[in-house]
C-alpha cells in the first residue's frame, strides 16, 4: 500500500494575519503523517505593492508581474513568508524547510507565452515541471516542504506561479509515489452554496455538480480556478481533495470533491 501524503494549500487572507497564521500552523503540526505545505499572499503582495507605488494588476485572477513587481514579489513571497512560516512550523517542533522552485531545482516552470494578454513573468507549470526525486527524498527524511509561489525557468530567471496550481501540480507529479490527498484551506469552512451564508457548507461535490454550480453562478470568483484545479487533480490520480478552512483543518466540517 502506498503511504499518505497531505498536501495544504494555504492562501492570502490567512497568511497576513500575524495570530491568525500561527493557528493554522499549529493545527497543521497536530496533523500526523508526512507532509506538505504551498503558501500564497497575493492578498499581503498586493498591499505591498502599493504601499511601494505600484498598482498591483490582476487579469483573470492571475498577477501581471512585470520587472519591478517580479522584485517585489519575490521578496515577499521568498523571503519574509515563507521564512516567516517556515520559523512558525520550527516553533511548533515541526522540521519544515523553505522552498522556492529554484532550490534543488524543484520546480521548473515556463514563461507564459503572449497570448491575448502579456503577464510578463509568470510561470506555468507542465507536466514534468517538479522534481519528483528530490521531494520523495526530502519527504523520506521527515521534512516538511515550504513552497513559495516563485519558479524558475531553469535559465536563471525567476517567475511569478500562482500558488494553488503549484498545490495542484506538486499532488498530480507525487500521486503515483504516494496517496496524496490535496487540501485548499481558506477563510471559509468550504465550497458554500450562498458564499455570504457560512453555515451553507456544501459536504461533498460531484464533477458533474461543479459545472452545474459553476454554470448557476453559486462557484464564481476565485473559487473557479481553485476547482478547476483541483478535479484535473482527481482525475490525474490524487485520491482525496478538500477545501476546508484555515483554522479547522482537524474539524470535520469540510467540502470533499468526488470524481463522480
Ligand atoms: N461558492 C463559494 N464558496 C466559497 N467561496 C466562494 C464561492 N464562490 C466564490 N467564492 C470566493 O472564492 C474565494 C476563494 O478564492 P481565492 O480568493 O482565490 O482563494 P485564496 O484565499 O486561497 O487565495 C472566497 O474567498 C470567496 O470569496
Ligand atoms: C501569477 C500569480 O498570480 N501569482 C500569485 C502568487 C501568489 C498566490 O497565488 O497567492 P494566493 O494563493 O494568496 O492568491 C500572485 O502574485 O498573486
Amino acid at each position: 500500500m502506498r503511504e499518505g501524503l497531505k498536501i495544504f494549500k494555504i492562501g492570502g487572507g490567512i497568511i497576513d494575519d500575524e495570530r491568525q497564521l500561527r493557528q493554522f500552523l499549529r493545527e497543521l503540526a497536530q496533523v500526523p503523517g508526512r507532509k506538505l505545505l504551498v503558501h500564497g499572499g497575493g492578498k499581503g503582495a498586493s498591499q505591498m505593492l502599493r504601499d511601494l507605488g505600484i498598482e498591483p494588476q490582476m487579469v483573470q485572477g492571475r498577477r501581471i508581474t512585470d520587472a519591478a513587481t517580479l522584485d517585489i514579489v519575490t521578496m515577499f513571497y521568498a523571503g519574509k513568508t515563507n521564512k516567516q512560516v517556515v520559523a512558525g512550523l520550527q516553533a511548533e517542533g515541526v522540521n519544515a524547510l523553505g522552498l522556492s522552485g529554484a532550490d534543488g531545482n524543484a520546480i521548473q516552470a515556463v514563461k507564459r507565452p503572449v497570448r491575448d494578454v502579456d503577464y510578463g513573468f509568470v510561470g506555468d507549470l507542465p507536466a514534468h515541471a517538479v522534481n519528483v526525486p528530490l521531494l520523495r527524498q526530502l519527504l523520506e527524511t521527515d521534512l516538511v516542504p515550504v513552497f513559495c509561489a516563485i519558479t524558475h525557468d531553469g535559465a536563471g530567471q525567476l517567475l511569478n506561479t500562482n500558488a494553488d496550481t503549484i498545490a495542484s501540480t506538486l499532488a498530480r507529479a507525487l500521486a503515483p509515489h504516494y496517496a496524496v490527498a490535496l487540501h485548499y484551506c481558506f477563510e471559509k469552512d468550504g465550497v458554500l452554496r450562498d458564499v455570504n451564508d457560512d453555515t451553507s457548507v456544501i459536504p461533498q461535490i460531484t464533477a458533474a455538480e461543479y459545472q452545474a454550480l459553476k454554470a448557476a453562478g453559486v462557484i464564481a470568483a476565485g473559487m473557479v480556478p481553485k476547482l478547476d484545479n483541483a478535479f484535473a487533480a482527481l482525475e490525474a490520480g490524487v485520491e482525496r481533495v478538500v477545501i476546508e478552512h484555515a483554522l479547522r483543518i482537524n474539524e470535520p466540517v469540510k467540502t470533499v470533491l468526488c470524481r463522480s
